[in-house]
């Protein structure tokens, strides 16, 4: 295994400095390490996505867990949590196991799977969730992310189960009711367009619903992709009373509003949708008040059929992983402790993911990290994007912050800007 000397590089902003990697740790100086020089690079330790749609099994046509995970790499991540809902979906032992062991022949990140909570995702039946906790898959996230785990009985009963090995159920909160038809926030913009309304309380009411039974139960709640300023207040006067809670927002939520379906153009519909610019800046604020935990990219990648066509036929969802970080950067600057803790220590600490997440500055840490050049500007090009998928709402776009390598366990996966394989 080759040893690497970071020559110059800033630990989260601090004073340059040299740091060694050898034998998969942060090390010691060593004789004869690789110099790459890292003089203006900042090394953050390795990303870590909670919430990622790899596609695989099912529609490799969109992503498969190595497109994915070499899309991850590039973003700076060493770590993604695959989602559920892949056809068939991941509800047993065999299938988060596949998902596993794929990302682990992949080797450019650890794919940690997520189990589905109902079977089929269907909201009827509980999965085998102890079978997928004692997998190899060593499951720890439950959710049925692409719909909401609406029956209260049976959240109950899954909030009550993962507590035996303290497992998360992460909620899709969207009360199915209240969003049937719906193509975009309901709001001024939606009434304008003429679209059917995603009204911002179907979110609220479920979040609302599930800490009052996590609090109940005593157990672990996430909740997914959170986009309302209501969403917020409800979270914050949850932890505010101890609730185990944690929440997550996505980059896109805390950069783009509903008036980007004014052209109707189905690269902008995602799920929950777009909101509003007061949404925005209440998402934004509640992220630097940790109120919101982490971002998470909700990557969802979909085939040029499933999006490039008439909006209310279009597939919700957007790429994320090769444009998390740039987004992050654009909106909050260098903020590079803000930035390592909610994209990296408490993504891994939600997840469970020892060794991930870890403190760059002491030796023998586990060298999962990334270097980031922060001067470089670039424009989003999706032809160059290594997914298999082109949805993403950034095309054209100048965005801070350049990935120029990731270390997975002391290998590199990403050198100069580029996949190692
Ligand atoms: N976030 C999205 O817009 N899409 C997700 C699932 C979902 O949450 O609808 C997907 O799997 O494509």
């Amino acid at each position: 295994m080759m040893a690497y000397l970071l020559k110059g590089v800033s630990i989260l902003g601090a004073a340059p400095t040299d740091l060694y990697i050898n034998d998969g740790v942060i090390s010691a100086p060593v004789p004869d390490a690789e110099v790459i020089d890292a003089a203006g690079l900042v090394a953050l330790p390795g990303l870590v996505d909670v919430h990622t749609h790899l596609r695989e099994p099912g529609r490799e046509d969109a992503e498969t867990v190595e497109t994915g995970s070499r899309a991850a790499a590039l973003g700076g991540y060493t770590a993604v949590c695959a989602m559920a809902n892949t056809s068939p979906v991941a509800d047993t032992a065999g299938v988060v196991e596949q998902v596993w062991r794929l990302g682990r022949e992949a080797g450019l990140v650890d794919v940690q799977p997520i189990g589905a909570v109902t079977v089929g995702l269907a909201g009827k039946q509980m999965a085998e969730l102890g079978a997928m906790a004692s997998s190899a898959a060593d499951v720890r996230i439950f959710s049925d992310d692409g719909f909401c785990v609406a029956d209260p009985k049976l959240m109950r009963r899954a909030l009550e189960y993962v507590k035996a090995f303290d497992g998360v159920i992460a909620q899709h909160a969207e009360e199915p009711r209240l969003t049937e038809g719906a193509q975009m926030h309901e709001g001024e913009v939606s009434t304008r367009l003429g679209l059917t309304g995603w009204p911002a309380v179907a979110e609220e009411a479920i979040i609302a619903r599930d800490v009052l039974l996590a609090e109940h139960v005593g157990s672990r709640l996430h909740v997914c992709h959170v986009s309302t300023a209501g969403s917020v207040e409800v979270l914050r006067q949850a932890k505010a009373r101890g609730v185990r809670v944690t929440a997550e927002v996505t980059p896109h939520h805390l950069l783009l509003t509903d008036e980007r379906a004014e052209g109707y153009d189905p690269v902008f519909k995602v799920n929950p949708p777009l909101r509003t610019r007061s949404d925005v800046e209440a998402l934004r604020q509640a992220l630097l008040d940790g109120v919101i935990d982490v971002v998470a990219t909700d990557h969802a990648p979909h085939a040029v059929q499933d999006k490039e066509c008439e909006w209310s036929y279009a597939r919700p969802g957007m790429l994320g992983l090769e444009t998390a970080l740039p987004i992050v950067l654009s909106v909050f600057g260098p903020k590079w402790d803000l930035i390592a803790d909610r994209m990296s220590i408490a993504p891994a600490r939600i997840a469970g993911l020892d060794g991930h997440g870890g403190d760059l500055t002491k030796a023998g840490t586990p060298a999962n990290l990334t270097l980031v050049d922060p001067s470089v500007q670039r424009v989003v090009d999706p032809a160059e994007l290594a997914s298999i998928s082109r949805n993403t709402p950034y095309a054209g776009m100048t965005l801070p912050g350049r990935i120029v390598a990731t270390f997975l366990r002391g290998e590199a996966t990403v050198l100069d800007g580029k996949a190692v394989k």
